[in-house]
């Protein structure tokens, strides 16, 4: 690769320009730099991990980085390829700093190991490398020729072995194939060698040298090991304590330098001089770049090429916050295509997920039209007749039997009537008291002459229990209809007009709607909107705490990957069951249980498909926010109630205070709700204010959360 580059004269160092990366030169030995970082620091709030580090690494070279557990190797690997933002330094990676725009750190020219594994357990080996592949841009030939080969080189089982199934050495031997998979620049390998046996450990160092020595400049390696004397196959170590590299140099040189037979011991050394106080005579040999040689004349470098004048930009001052340097950019199709690809794997290894997906909304819709909105019947009324005229009786057979069951006890008497409520076993007594057939033949009679005992005989008596609020309107409305119907019958015999029994209202034909409309109707859109919006919320609310969790984030983002891309990639793939699930809500709503649909069908969708879209970004968010998945499962839920609550689908949002009715009003679901609502009942269509709002709202809060998450995950990364 170098030897394509026009080579460009500096005062201090040279840079190389390739098609792929600018190359920065140590001047003193002219050897070019793949990694050069200059006072790196690097805190976890409190925790200072990096302190004012220095590091130089060639390009060509295996660079060992070695160090005890908990210094600050991972942090600094991660700085390196683009996936930390260092608090303070500078940072050069194949020739820009990782993360900048154009520069494909973190991206393709990066080949990231992590300590964990990082792999999708519910991919296949061939399909893991494939969704790394079609990241990198690898075609399919490509792809292919590089799994056989890779998965020979490995001794892997064969390649359509599900990841999940593979034993942990297995998978890490994986997971090193993705990071090798592309042929990246520069490889970036936390603890490779675990868990890895030694004939395997040692063919995996014979592939290192390989491919450092055999391709020119062009593949850099960065790795940790814990396996310290196995560094000393790389061309360079780096001996890191506590945040700072100690030492940088060729292994078999420094063993020589110290006059000690093993690495170990050199590190040893290293640190007690490091503890004291008293740096060894060694200190980064060969090192134009170190903190004395960081004077102004050297951190600005000229360029006399006429290309793009390079250090200038890359040694800009201490680089913070450098997350909002990079505003997101477009997303990528192919990006975006290889996550959906790689989700559509995983979604077709669950079946028995995908299935239950589908019965949710089945087993949701079914039981609401069946238990709400129906008429309470088989309640139990105790009746008390004392009348003996007659009209007692007719006006009981009026009541409707299938609602009511008369209890008689007239014989035990009225407190005996009463303490059956009082017990529970029924809801309340029809008392007519001994006169009722005179009386109420005087009341009709003699209208403008009745006296108040007359009236008092002639009526029904009612003591029902009133607990239950539907329960006593269906009693009464039940009780004043057969009364109605009862003294309508009683005018016919007389010759009279039996609309004289009636009140003096008449109810025409309702605008909207229909006269004997149910509570069922009422809710039913509502229901519609929130179980599309709740299951989509449910499908996504654990997608990234899981990846994150797995380290799975971490390493697609490595791979060049936007959180967006991800995003998007999962909201569309999770649309595909969202689909199904309002097929599944429209058809056993409208086709079995025919809730009234009056309006077109076609809105009545789309607004549900929006809502499917709205309930998964906030998932998306959800996810987002939590790290664990006990705190995005209580977020879901803990939402769940208040957002129904406040979206006017159990109840009118008339009859809220008026603070609250704001707050439903700028709920996610509530205008869509009321959209809905005009065209299942009203047959109303979007040219119409109620119903396009409800779009418009839903819309909005789609990009409002969607831009929220996105926001959110970077800012969390
Ligand atoms: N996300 C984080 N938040 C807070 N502290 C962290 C985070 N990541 C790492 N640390 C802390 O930073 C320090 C350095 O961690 P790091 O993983 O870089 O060490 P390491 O040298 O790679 O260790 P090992 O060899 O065990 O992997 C540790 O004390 C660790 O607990």
């Amino acid at each position: 690769m170098a030897g394509n580059s026009a080579d460009f004269d500096t005062s201090s160092v040279a840079i190389n320009r390739t098609p792929r990366t600018r190359t920065l030169t140590n001047s003193s030995e002219n050897e070019p730099v793949a990694v050069w970082g200059r006072h790196i620091n690097k805190s976890y709030g409190k925790l200072r991990v990096l302190k004012d580090l220095d590091i130089t690494v060639p390009k060509g070279c295996i660079y060992g980085l070695l160090g005890p557990s908990g210094c600050g190797k991972t942090t600094l690997l991660r700085c390196v390829i683009g996936r930390l933002h260092m608090d303070s330094g500078h940072l050069v990676v194949l020739g820009d700093r990782p993360g900048s725009r154009g520069h494909k750190v973190p991206g393709s020219l990066v080949g990231y190991m992590p300590q964990e594994t990082a792999l999708f357990p519910d991919l296949t080996i061939a399909e893991t490398l494939q969704y790394y592949g079609r990241l990198h841009g690898m075609d399919s030939d490509h792809i292919k020729a590089r799994t056989d080969f890779l998965i020979d080189f490995l001794t892997l089982p064969d390649k359509s072995r599900l990841v999940g199934q593979l034993s942990g050495g297995q998978m890490r031997r994986v997971s090193f194939c993705v990071a090798l998979l592309h042929e990246p620049e520069l490889l970036i390998l936390d603890e490779p060698t675990v868990g890895v046996d030694p004939l395997l450990r040692e063919r995996i160092w014979d592939h290192l040298i390989n491919i450092t020595s055999h391709m020119g400049n062009h593949t850099t390696i960065i790795l940790t090991t814990h396996y310290i004397e196995e560094a000393r196959q790389a061309g360079k170590v780096g001996f890191m304590r506590n945040g700072r590299i100690l030492a940088e140099e060729n292994p078999m040189k420094i063993i020589e330098k110290f006059h000690l037979n093993s690495l170990e011991s050199v590190f040893l050394k290293l640190c007690e001089a490091d503890k004291e106080g008293t740096p060894p005579d060694l200190a980064l040999p060969n090192n134009q770049f170190s903190k004395s040689s960081l004077n102004d004349e050297e951190t600005v470098p000229v360029c006399n090429g006429d290309d793009v004048p390079l250090l200038g930009s890359v040694l800009e001052p201490t680089v913070t916050h450098s997350k909002w340097a990079c505003p997101v950019g477009l997303p990528s199709g192919r990006n975006i295509a290889a996550q959906f690809m790689k989700n559509l794997h995983i979604m077709r290894r669950k079946i028995g997920f995908l299935l239950f997906q589908f019965m949710l909304p089945f087993v949701e819709i079914l039981l609401f039209c069946i238990c709400i909105g129906n008429d309470p019947f088989g309640l139990h009324l105790a009746i008390v007749n004392e009348d003996t005229g007659g009209l007692g009786q007719r006006y009981l057979q009026a009541l409707d039997n299938h609602s009511i069951i008369q209890e008689n006890y007239t014989t035990q008497g009225y407190s005996a009537a009463y303490d059956s409520v009082r017990n529970g076993h029924t809801w309340g007594v029809i008392h007519l008291k001994a006169n009722f057939t005179q009386d109420l033949i005087e009341r009709f009679s003699s209208i403008t002459n009745v006296s108040d005992s007359v009236i008092n005989g002639s009526s029904v008596h009612l003591q029902i229990d009133s607990t239950n609020q539907q329960i006593g309107f269906l009693l009464l409305k039940k009780i004043s209809d057969a009364f109605q119907t009862f003294a309508g019958e009683f005018f016919t015999d007389f010759k009279l007009n039996p609309r004289l029994a009636s009140l003096p209202i008449e109810i025409d034909q309702p605008v909207y709607g229909n006269s004997d409309a149910t509570f069922r109707d009422f809710m039913a859109p509502g229901v519609l909107i929130s179980v599309t919006f709740f299951l989509a919320t449910g499908l996504t609310t654990l997608v990234f705490v899981v990846d994150k969790k797995m380290g799975l984030l971490d390493r697609c983002l490595a791979s060049g990957m936007a959180t967006f891309e991800i995003m998007l990639a999962h909201m569309f793939t999770q649309m595909l069951i969202v689909v199904v699930q309002i097929a599944v809500l429209l058809s056993v709503a409208l086709l079995i249980f025919k809730v009234p649909c009056l309006g077109p069908l076609i809105w009545v969708i789309l607004l549900l498909f929006i809502q499917g879209f709205l309930g998964m970004s906030l998932g998306v968010l959800y996810s987002a926010v939590c790290s664990d998945e006990n705190s995005a499962i209580q977020l879901a839920l803990g939402s769940y109630f208040p957002l129904l609550l406040i979206s006017g689908i159990l109840w009118p949002l008339e009859a809220m205070p008026v603070w609250l009715r704001i707050v439903g009003y700028i709920s996610p679901m509530t205008f869509a709700c009321e959209g809905m609502r005009c065209i299942l009942a009203r047959g109303l269509d979007i040219t119409f204010y109620a119903v396009w709002r409800g779009y418009l709202v839903s819309t909005g809060w789609c990009a409002f959360i969607i831009i929220l998450g996105g926001i959110i995950l970077r800012v969390r990364e």
